[in-house]
């Protein structure tokens, strides 16, 4: 099968050791490909860089044959993000930013919209501005996936929900896979957020793509432990 993702020795340098240097990844269609590392290991470049928010250095991304950095708008019609500083229409209620966001899109179902909803045990009702971090969340995840997209980026798209929240978003991320074939990007600098529902995972640190692993290959157990030696070599646990 084509690879659905190319990521060809993509580079973006802001000093020494802090950027991104050299990723490659392939990523084929349907697949989910976790990026875990540490903060500061550059995984929000990489998405930037993924998405064409920001030009490579060196390198290039491309996605469904579209080059990211040429080619943003047409990747944008397929593609759904989950910010991980997400800013919304702080005065609109959550229904009119979701209203809004339905009209911008062309393939998104409201049906669908409804569904989220309730899934997601939402009040929609109130203004953005009054809301939890966690209610903010669910309104990004159901804006980013709403129109069932061919390709979704998600950046710590569970840090503000409870863990029955994020087993919903689990089941979300699930239906996406299953029915839609959806390509995922997800990334977090935890483990435990991501693993269970990536095909593969890739570890960044410093910048630098220092492994890859097939989820089912390697085994959950044996990843854990990999991750946390990571971790305590960085000096973060
Ligand atoms: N526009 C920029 N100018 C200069 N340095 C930047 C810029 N954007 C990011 N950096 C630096 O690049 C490094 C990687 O940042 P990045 O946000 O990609 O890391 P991250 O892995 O997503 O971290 P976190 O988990 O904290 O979000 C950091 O040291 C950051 O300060």
């Amino acid at each position: 099968m084509q690879n659905f993702i190319v990521i060809d020795n993509a580079t973006k340098k802001y000093g020494d050791h802090i950027g991104n240097f050299n990723i490659n990844i392939n990523i084929k269609k349907g697949e989910t490909f976790a990026i875990v590392g540490p903060n500061g290991a550059g995984k929000t470049t990489l998405i930037r860089q993924i998405l064409g928010f920001i030009k490579s250095d060196e390198g290039t991304v491309a996605i469904n044959n579209f080059n990211s950095w040429i080619n943003r708008e047409e990747i944008m019609k397929f593609t759904g993000y989950v910010a991980g500083e997400i800013s919304l229409y702080d005065d609109f209620t959550g229904i009119k930013f979701l209203k809004l966001v339905s009209k911008m899109k062309k393939d998104s179902d409201w049906q669908f919209v409804e569904k989220l909803i309730k899934h997601f045990d939402l009040d929609a009702s109130r203004k953005i501005k009054k809301m939890s971090k966690g209610m903010k969340q669910k309104i990004a995840i159901i804006a980013a996936t709403m129109n069932k997209p061919a390709f979704l980026v998600l950046d710590e798209p569970t840090s503000g929900l409870d863990p029955i929240m994020q087993q919903k978003f689990k089941e979300l991320i699930n239906k996406l896979k299953k029915e839609f074939s959806t390509t995922i990007i997800i990334c977090s600098h935890i483990f435990e957020e991501v693993i269970n529902f990536s095909d593969r995972v890739g570890i960044l640190k410093k910048g630098v793509l220092i492994d890859e692993y097939n989820v089912g290959k390697t085994g959950i157990k044996e990843l854990n432990k990999k991750f946390k030696k990571i971790f305590e070599e960085e000096g973060v646990l």
